[in-house]
């Protein structure tokens, strides 16, 4: 029998919270402005975003949006051109994204138990079901992340050139990535590494990552061509008259 002290219903839901962030500058992308706000669709993608995580079956009790503090105006302008109605709170980022976490993490100091997203925002395209799927992971293991398997050959460097990697032995990782919410904020006390690229990588030292299957489409808008990829992406899913 399962002891119930380790054990968590799978029928309860605990409180949700997301954290977006929001806080880079999109250097790789070379726009005029930060690649969260340029245009999707005639949408910004920080909004596709946003939509997202709040959609209503998902239950997200509380949305914390981390911006670079000197684009709150424009997030604000952007918000009343599109009407956005959608509860958030904008918090200003840090330096690097695990600063960004950090901050909207503090946000949600003092907030009941619970488990708690990081998403990029400017991952626009991710499905209900892999934010579902990767909120109930976490909520039955502590800790979740979205992945994916690599559709290329992956090689590794060395001294005398490259050697081929075993890819099913690999995954590449997305977000969402879920967390108990103590938890986390347990792991953004620790210092910050130079090896943190995520979430998990954060956590990772206080409690196993369990992976969920995320999806191909869930793409991170990166380098202009993701702009175009994204686009196709999205005009696929919207409903034909
Ligand atoms: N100081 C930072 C850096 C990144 N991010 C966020 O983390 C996500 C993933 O980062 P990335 O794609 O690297 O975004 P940028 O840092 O903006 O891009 P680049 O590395 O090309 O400058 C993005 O939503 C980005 O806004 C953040 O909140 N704060
Ligand atoms: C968090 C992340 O999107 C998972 O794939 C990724 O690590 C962000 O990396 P970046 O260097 O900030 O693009």
């Amino acid at each position: 029998m399962n002891d119930p002290k380790t054990t968590r219903s799978q029928d309860s839901k605990p409180p949700r919270y997301a954290i977006l962030v929001a806080g880079g500058s999109g250097t790789r992308m070379g726009a005029s402005q930060p690649k969260q706000f340029l245009n999707l669709l005639g949408e910004p993608v920080l909004l596709h975003t946003l939509r997202r995580f709040s959609e209503h079956a998902l239950g997200i009790q509380q949305c914390v949006l981390v911006l670079p503090q000197d684009q709150f105006t424009t997030w604000h302008q952007l918000c009343a051109q599109h009407q956005v109605q959608i509860p958030h709170t904008i918090v200003a980022g840090g330096a690097t994204r695990w600063a960004s976490v950090r901050n909207g993490l503090a946000h949600l100091t003092g907030q009941p138990a619970g488990v708690v997203a990081v998403h990029d925002g400017v991952r626009p395209l991710t499905p209900r079901s892999v934010i579902e799927a990767t909120f109930q992971a976490a909520h039955n293991h502590g800790a979740a992340v979205a992945a994916v398997v690599p559709k290329d050959s992956v090689r590794g460097l060395n001294q005398q050139g490259s050697y081929a990697l075993n890819r099913a032995r690999l995954r590449l990782v997305q977000t969402p990535q879920c967390f108990d919410l103590e938890l986390l904020q347990r792991a953004y006390q620790l210092p910050e590494l130079t090896t943190f690229t995520d979430d998990a990588s954060v956590v990772e030292d206080l409690h196993p990552i369990y992976l969920v299957e995320g999806d191909y489409r869930n793409l991170k808008i990166t380098t202009p061509e993701d702009l175009l990829v994204a686009e196709a992406i999205l005009r696929a899913e919207q409903p034909t008259e």
